[in-house]
């Protein structure tokens, strides 16, 4: 894939409304200088492209840091939902269809990288299905597609046992084998109600991530005070298994149903292990409460999940979408509470994903995106097209 480097994105507007020339050298911001007249000039000559901004925003690449980027049938004909509902449903017709759809492939991995830069993302953190079925297939699959990008998106990888850990013998062995083989977390999955034991499931997890020196996220579903009780699970181990800071819990709806009383006491003991959060924005149910996760000082991050897939049809790729979905169904108004929204989505809070913070000032690494929007709530609240996606330097959409 052909990505020409930038040199210099002239005539941009910053969040303080300021006009700036944007200088980009070997994959970093340079500078960013008062904006000049000069005309760029439409040659990329020796150094890398010179592009006029036209006066747009510039905001740092969005960083998704919950997909499932080797299981769409994106680029496949409409693919009909034939299943039951309900997590397990979900896993049953995922398993039942997924060979005639020749999931995972490298193909169909392309295809949602493809539409998450053309939305903006230039970091992701994607969940990749390991199974008895397919073991490490999907991996391999993600990290070729990946590989087409030459460094320009960022990808850090968790080997998900989408089908279960105990209720599955031989599973837990493929997890220990894609963190030997340098998967950065391993996943796991409702440890209740998928294996039916929460201590079993939990156990073996920290003892592969604790020998092998890698993260957790897991996905938890499990509602209410079953979903509560297993959270406590987890920053019990966090600590005896020495995982702080490297514990991430993926949706933790249960955090946003039970009393405000238990959440703060919940809050604060994740904090305490730099526990992190990332959400989907679901749209049923309520949301992971911004002020309350700031004020406890647990940080979280956004993810579109899986999009297109034998999960669910929906999911354009958007992060700034799945942004705007949280802000508008919490009923954030406010200036500072839409700037910390986008901010999240930008990466401000998200170096748990591993990924550097996302900022357009000297020394970061240049992942820019330019929108026609007035200033970061405009662009929330509009989500309007992004005009120009540029990753490590690299020049990866213009529309
Ligand atoms: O567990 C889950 C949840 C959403 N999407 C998936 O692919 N798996």
């Amino acid at each position: 894939m052909l990505h020409p480097a930038a040199s210099v994105i002239r005539n941009v507007r910053v969040s303080d409304g300021s006009a700036v020339d944007i200088r980009i050298a070997d994959g970093v911001i340079a500078s960013v200088e008062p904006a000049t007249p000069q005309a760029p000039s439409a040659d990329a000559g020796d150094t890398g492209l010179e592009i006029d901004g036209r006066g747009m925003l510039a905001l740092p690449g969005l960083v998704n840091a919950h997909a499932h980027v080797d299981k769409s049938w994106w680029g496949l004909p409409w693919q009909s939902y034939g299943g039951e509902g309900g997590t397990d449903g979900r896993i049953r017709h995922e398993r039942a269809r997924r060979d005639e759809l020749g999931i995972p492939s490298v193909a169909t991995t392309a295809h949602v990288l493809e539409q998450f830069v053309r939305h903006g993302t230039t970091s992701i953190r994607t969940h990749v299905d390991v199974d008895l079925g397919v073991a490490q297939r999907g991996i391999e699959a993600v990290r070729e597609a990946v590989a087409a990008y030459d460094g320009a998106l960022q990808v850090q990888i968790v080997a998900f046992p989408q089908d279960g850990v105990l209720r599955r013998p031989g599973v837990i062995d493929l997890l220990d084998e894609a963190a030997a083989a340098g998967a950065d977390f391993i996943g796991g999955l409702d440890p209740a109600t998928i294996d039916r034991d929460p201590v079993g499931q939990l156990d073996a997890l920290f003892r592969v991530a604790a020998d092998r020196g890698v993260g957790i996220d897991l996905h938890l579903h499990d509602p209410a005070e079953l979903g509560a009780f297993q959270i406590e699970l987890i920053i019990d181990r966090t600590e005896r298994f020495g995982l702080a800071g490297r514990v991430n819990l993926a949706h933790g709806f249960a955090l946003a149903q039970v009393g405000a009383s238990h959440r703060r006491d919940l809050l604060q003991a994740m904090a305490a292990l730099d526990i992190t959060m990332t959400t989907v924005a679901p749209l049923r149910l309520p949301q992971l409460p911004l002020h309350e996760l700031d004020a406890a000082g647990v940080r979280f991050g956004f993810g579109t999940d899986g999009i297109r897939d034998l999960w669910s049809p929906y999911g354009t790729g958007d992060l700034l979408g799945i942004a705007w979905q949280y802000a508008r169904s919490s009923s954030l108004v406010r200036d500072d509470d839409l700037r910390r929204v986008v901010d999240i989505a930008t990466g401000g809070s998200a170096p748990f994903a591993g990924l550097p913070v996302g900022r357009i000032e000297a020394g970061s690494r240049a992942d820019i995106i330019l929108v026609d929007a007035e200033n970061p709530m405009d662009a929330l609240v509009r989500t309007p097209e992004r005009e120009l996606v540029v990753g490590n330097g690299r020049v990866l959409f213009q529309r």
